[in-house]
This record gives C-alpha cells, sequence and structure tokens, in this order.
C-alpha cells in the first residue's frame, strides 16, 4: 500500500470534504479559465459580446467613477486576500485545501462584474491608420497573452490557480513548500506575468477614452502589487530573492541577467 493510499485510508470520514474541496477547486478553476478568455475579448473587442468600448451610453463623470470603482473592488480584492495575514485570518473558517480556490474564485468573480459594469468612454484617443502596422499592434497584444500564460506555466500554473492544493488534498498528499523559479523569461524580468499583461492591455491599434483608462489604472496597480509581492517574496525566499532582485530588472530586461 502508498503512503497516500495509508493516508487517504486514515481518514475516512473526510473523504467526502475532500472531494468537495476537490469539486470547488475545479469550479473556480472553470471559471477563472472563462474570465481570463473573455478578458482576451473584452480587451481586444472580439469575440465578446461585451468588449471595453460596448455598452450602453453614460455621461462621461459616471463613466469614470464607475470604472474607477469596479477596478478599486478588483485591486483591493486581489491584493488584501494575497497577503499572509489575511490568509491565516481567512484559513480559521474554510481549509487550508480551498484557500487559493478561493482567492482564484472572487478574483475571477470580481473580474466578471467588472467586464459585465464596465460604462464604455467611446472617445479616440488614437487610431492607427496603416492596416499592417495595426495588425503588428494587435499581434503583439496577443503575445501579451502568450507571455502571461507561458509565464504561469513557467512558475507552476496549477498551484497558482489552486488546483494543485485540491488534488493533493484529495489523494491526502502534503503540498510541497513554495519554490523560487527563474526559467526562461524569468531570467530576463522578475514579473513576466505582469509585462505580458501590460503589453496585451497597451498594444491597441485604436485606443478608446475607457481603454486608456483601464491600461493607466491597471498599470499603475500592478507597481503597487509588485511592491507587496516582492515584500511577501523576500520573506519567502530571503537572501536568494535579493540577489536575485539586484541582477534582474522588474519589467523591462534593460540589465542583463546574469
Ligand atoms: C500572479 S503570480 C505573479 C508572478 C510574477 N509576479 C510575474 O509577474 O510573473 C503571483 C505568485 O507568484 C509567486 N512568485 C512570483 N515570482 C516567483 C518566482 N520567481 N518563483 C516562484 N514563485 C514566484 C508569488 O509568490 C505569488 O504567489
Amino acid at each position: 500500500m502508498t503512503e497516500t493510499q495509508t493516508l487517504s485510508r486514515a481518514m475516512p470520514g473526510s473523504r467526502v470534504l475532500r472531494f468537495t474541496a476537490f469539486v470547488f477547486g475545479g469550479v473556480a478553476y472553470l471559471t477563472f479559465l472563462f474570465t481570463i478568455l473573455y478578458a482576451i475579448g473584452f480587451v481586444s473587442g472580439l469575440a465578446v459580446p461585451k468588449a471595453i468600448d460596448i455598452g450602453a451610453k453614460s455621461g462621461a463623470f459616471e463613466a469614470i467613477m464607475v470604472n474607477l470603482a469596479l477596478m478599486s473592488l478588483f485591486a483591493v480584492q486581489h491584493s488584501v486576500m494575497a497577503r499572509k495575514s489575511f490568509k491565516y485570518w481567512w484559513m480559521q473558517f474554510i481549509p487550508k485545501s480551498v484557500e487559493r480556490s478561493t482567492y482564484v474564485l472572487c478574483a475571477s468573480l470580481t473580474l466578471l462584474l467588472l467586464f459585465w459594469q464596465w460604462r464604455p468612454m467611446p472617445a479616440v484617443v488614437w487610431s492607427i491608420q496603416d492596416p499592417d502596422l495595426a495588425m503588428v499592434i494587435v499581434t503583439l497584444s496577443f503575445f501579451g497573452w502568450v507571455i502571461v500564460f507561458t509565464s504561469t506555466f513557467l512558475i507552476n500554473h496549477f498551484e497558482l490557480f489552486g488546483l494543485h492544493q485540491v488534488t493533493n488534498n484529495l489523494v491526502g498528499r502534503e503540498m510541497p513548500a513554495p519554490v523560487f523559479r527563474t526559467p526562461f523569461f524569468y531570467r530576463f524580468v522578475r514579473h513576466p506575468i505582469y509585462l505580458g499583461f501590460i503589453i496585451a492591455f497597451w498594444a491597441a491599434p485604436t485606443m478608446s477614452a475607457g481603454h486608456l483608462l483601464f491600461a493607466a489604472v491597471t498599470t499603475a496597480y500592478i507597481f503597487v502589487g509588485i511592491m507587496l509581492e516582492e515584500r511577501d517574496l523576500v520573506g519567502m525566499f530571503g537572501e536568494e530573492y535579493l540577489r536575485y532582485r539586484e541582477r534582474v530588472s522588474m519589467l523591462f530586461p534593460w540589465r542583463r541577467s546574469s
């Protein structure tokens, strides 16, 4: 009998709970997948019913206030729930195995609310007329999304989105300690996922006022997010992360990594 089977047999009463946690993790993951795919359509204006420049007309003041409120809600949810102190408090009420899935589900639902309630601000800030150049910019934007997806797999896609935790819990296996990774993109920049988002949001052949607001606020939020995340990363990986930070640039590969 394997160690995993022994553990599973030792806790038969919790089998239903562990299966429920696994199903919850699966639902959270599928919700995330839907949300991120919808996000591509929302920003690019392709293949979704409600994109960034589509929706009922409203006054400029209302549009700015509602859109800022939606982005602030996401920023607060995303930053607060990612902090260690919040996680410890939160885990008094939910099992540790579904902590990440809960975070992923809340972030996805907050984003879906943003997509649904976003008020278009259609005034055109810039519009590239040359079709070849416009195509290059659209391609660049999709390249941004490719960087985002690839990078999640480079550090650990299934752990980032909670599936690893609920699967290990299902088979009675402990989660391994977090591992510091610097593969591929991470050798050139410390935050390729965030860089991918910045490219995807800014590379637009036609930039509306609403899209510009979205790109500017999310970029500012990314800088705040990085500050908070790096504080945790230094706490988790210590000297190793400090040396990495000296060697590799944050978002743009100006410095050469050794
Ligand atoms: C949404 S990911 C963003 C990762 C990174 N900031 C980026 O833009 O590619 C956040 C999670 O990645 C983890 N993380 C960030 N850099 C890491 C690295 N080099 N190795 C392992 N985990 C990392 C953080 O601890 C956090 O849980």
